[in-house]
């Protein structure tokens, strides 16, 4: 019999998990059932760029495996003939420190394109005055809206369907689906009753800035919870931004927009000419260790097997493809798991 597997969220992850279990599983039956979808979540606020921030305690090793090989995915995606409808981009540009901090070679600077380390003598201080050194690097961008359309298409050129609820709990669901996988993201919290996924709330502006072709990451207010960014996607450059824990509000604050504007254009003068098309607001899903788990739950109507993959904070582009993968890897176990018992019975 074919296996019925349902996947609750339609995020980047929900979606990159179901096309990955489609892959998997040539047979199954997937089902994505969500709350929203896009263009009104998280995953649609983010600028899509590939680019690693150490996931709370999860493990590096583990953390480098699920970053490679999404990098990958998009690396040969560049490649084809899809690219364009994609929004699959190569980009280049700089992450810029000053000298108080405590600069180390990042674990990835060896999967991106080209990394080299910048100095005072080098370019870093020539190229923006404050800063002492930095790195450049050519890395890929998967510029959110045309990325998750293709998610999509592809979901339902393999046969899946979607449907639009809120789930209150996996009992609720269980029944006809053989495994759930839970890519609630935030939603987590209360679905599987873990208060460690809290918010990190990200406060960007998106506008028309054609000429502005290279990305900037500008470290040097980090410590203020601001990162100076500048992320060129498909028409639209995304400028940013704010990280602030425990905050859950979602309404763009003038204040705040008015703080990243006047932080971009003090280090790009040119930005004054660009015209914003949205201010947005989104919940990134931190979580202390990513959950990409199996775990079987007890129900009356029997046992309820769930994969967990939710909590990849601001990196949910930059990995989801590797732990889309490994959540296709799991159902397997858990319909193994399944088979073996019904065999018993
Ligand atoms: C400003 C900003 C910029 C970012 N930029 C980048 C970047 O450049 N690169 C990068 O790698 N990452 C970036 N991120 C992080 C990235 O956006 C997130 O890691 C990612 O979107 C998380 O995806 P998700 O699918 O887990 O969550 P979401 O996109 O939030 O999706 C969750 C899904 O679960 C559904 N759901 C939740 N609860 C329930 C329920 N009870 N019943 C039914 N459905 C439910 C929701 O409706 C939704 O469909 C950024 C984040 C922000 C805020």
């Amino acid at each position: 019999m074919e296996p019925k597997i349902c996947v609750i969220g339609a995020g980047v992850i929900g979606l990159s998990t179901a096309v990955n279990i489609q892959k998997r599983i040539p047979t199954a039956r997937v089902t994505i059932i969500a709350e929203e979808f896009s263009p009104n979540l998280t995953s649609d606020v983010a600028a899509g760029i590939w680019e690693p921030h150490i996931l709370g305690n999860t493990d590096v090793s583990l953390q480098r495996k699920w970053a490679t090989e999404t990098f990958e995915h998009y690396a040969e995606m560049l490649m084809g003939e899809l690219a364009g409808e994609c929004g699959i981009q190569l980009i280049s540009g700089y992450q810029l420190f000053n000298e108080d901090m405590d600069v180390k070679v990042p674990f990835w600077s060896d999967i991106v394109f080209n990394f080299r380390i910048l100095t005072a003598d080098d370019n870093a201080k020539k190229f923006l005055p404050p800063h002492s050194s930095g790195w450049s690097y050519s890395t890929i961008l998967a510029h959110p809206p045309h990325y998750m359309k293709w998610l999509i298409k592809r979901f339902h050129q393999e046969g899946g369907s979607m449907i639009k609820m809120s789930v209150k709990n996996f009992e609720q669901v269980a029944f006809p689906f053989d495994v759930i996988v839970n890519c609630t993201g935030l939603g987590a919290r209360k679905l599987a009753n873990d208060s460690s996924v809290e918010p990190v709330q990200g406060h960007v502006l998106k506008v028309k800035a054609p000429w502005l072709t290279h990305f900037l990451i500008d470290q040097t207010k980090a410590k203020l919870d601001v990162r100076v960014v500048m992320f060129p996607g498909v028409e639209i450059v995304t400028l940013g931004g704010t990280g602030v824990k425990g905050a859950w509000n979602t309404t763009p604050d003038a204040e705040v927009s008015q703080r990243i504007w006047r932080n971009c254009c003090n280090v790009l003068p040119s930005l004054k000419d660009a015209k914003v098309v949205r201010e947005a607001v989104g919940l990134r899903p931190f979580r202390p260790t990513v959950r990409l788990e199996m775990e079987t739950l007890k129900s009356a109507a029997g046992d309820i097997k769930v994969v967990h993959n939710y909590g990849h904070g601001g990196s949910g582009f930059t990995v989801q493809w590797g732990v889309a993968r490994e959540a296709a890897e799991l159902v397997v176990k858990a319909l193994e798991h399944r088979s073996h018992l019904t065999s018993k019975l």
